[in-house]
């Protein structure tokens, strides 16, 4: 993969189950959703955007697909019922029986409770009769559900012929990287591609990252990605080959601007959709492979940067919105964050009418999917999906 827009052939999704139907008014803010989904409609919307993607050509894997195949391997079945155990909050009695229960439960049922947590009045009555168990609420989590599942583009991250497992820096997030990294390991599918990035844990999220063009990465840098997860992500790129300049962006650490992706995505070889609130005031650090490591330069305004390490004149620019309070309103709810299936052609939500137009007044071809269920957790296309194959541009 070396770009963001070069034609997509195989895609990485998460239709949405029972971890949504986990989240009340009293959970949603700290597990990352700004309001309580539908969940019916939250899937009958994801479903149409795989078929859009599907009707495009591109073959769509369902991460609990993978997940189930995963753990059909007896290595990965145990080392996924050793990652949903939480010795420190459960302590040891009931951490013991928790880890006995899963060891006999089947792989579809394993990766169930790996996705959509675990309540204490799920666990069998035989499991453990521990002070913990007896002092919880029935509905409080064994394990831990993941909702933000969801959004595949942030737990892992393709790069060139590797892929790169993510360092989440939210905790209702941190466990999703341990279901992606058994994926990787155990599914044949990608039995034989090769770790970017290895065992870092600086963090770094997806969303963050973008393939500018080939041999040169953006990281956002910001609420999520760290600047040594950046640095970090840099040195290993440079080492493996797989980009000669990482531009490193700082961005405002707000929850509408978490990723770099919900305010800048390619749109075409040489255009962005782009957020004009920070069109002017977006810089970069350039980072280059040096003998001693690397060599960083600037900051500068980003535009140029990205041009400048792209080898091109200029990046076209399709601003998000019309005024400030519909572009501001429109970023919110993802008008940036579309997902290119070829260059020139991108998924976007429906309801930003501005944006889209305007998309469509600069020659992008806009196939336009309905998310008033899927943006509750703010996300959009390019965040709800993690591309495993393009062809190279
Ligand atoms: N790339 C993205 O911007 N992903 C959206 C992630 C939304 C999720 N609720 C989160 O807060 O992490």
């Amino acid at each position: 993969m070396d770009s963001e827009v070069g034609p997509l052939r195989a895609v990485l999704l998460h239709r949405p189950g029972t971890e949504l139907k986990r989240l009340t008014p009293r959970n949603n803010d700290q597990l990352l959703f700004d309001s309580i989904p539908w969940v019916d409609r939250a899937q009958d919307e994801h479903d149409r955007f795989a078929d859009v993607l599907t009707g495009r050509g591109v073959e769509v894997m369902l991460l609990a697909d993978t997940l189930v195949a995963a753990l059909a391997d007896e290595r990965a079945h145990g080392a996924a019922a050793t990652t949903a155990v939480d010795r420190r909050r459960l302590g040891e009695d009931l951490g013991d029986a928790l880890a006995s229960h899963l060891s006999t439960v089947d792989a579809k049922g394993l990766a169930d409770v790996l996705m959509g947590g675990m309540t204490f009045e799920e666990l069998p009555d035989a499991e453990g009769a521990s002070l913990v168990r007896r002092m919880h609420h029935p509905h409080d989590f064994v394990v831990d559900p993941l909702p933000n599942l969801l959004f595949t583009r942030d737990s892992s991250v393709w790069i060139g012929d590797r892929v790169a497992i993510a360092s989440l820096a939210m905790p209702a997030r941190a466990r999703e990287t341990a279901l992606l990294d058994l994926v990787y390991a155990y599914h044949p599918r990608f039995a034989a591609a090769g770790r970017a990035y290895g065992a870092h844990s600086a963090p770094v999220e997806g969303g963050d990252v973008l393939l500018l063009a080939p041999g040169v990465l953006a990281v956002g840098v910001g609420e999520r990605t760290t600047p040594a997860g950046a640095e970090s992500l840099a040195r290993s790129a440079f080492r493996d080959g797989l980009a000669h300049t990482v531009l490193a962006v700082p961005i405002a650490q707000d929850r509408a601007t978490m990723h770099l992706d919900t305010v800048c995505t390619m749109v075409d070889r040489d255009a962005v959709v782009m957020y004009p609130a920070v069109r002017d005031t977006l810089t970069a650090y350039t980072l280059r492979p040096a003998d001693d490591g690397v060599r960083v330069s600037g900051p500068a305004p980003f535009l140029e940067a990205a041009a400048a390490a792209m080898g091109i004149d200029r990046l076209r620019v399709i601003d998000t919105g019309l005024d400030p309070v519909t572009a501001e309103r429109e970023q919110w709810d993802d008008g940036n964050n579309t997902l290119a299936v070829a260059p020139g052609v991108v998924v976007a939500y429906e309801r930003n009418v501005e944006t889209n137009s305007r998309l469509e007044d600069a020659g992008i071809e806009v196939l336009r999917i309905s998310g008033s269920e899927l943006g509750t957790g703010r996300g959009g296309p390019r965040c709800m999906s993690c591309p495993v194959l393009r062809d190279a541009l």
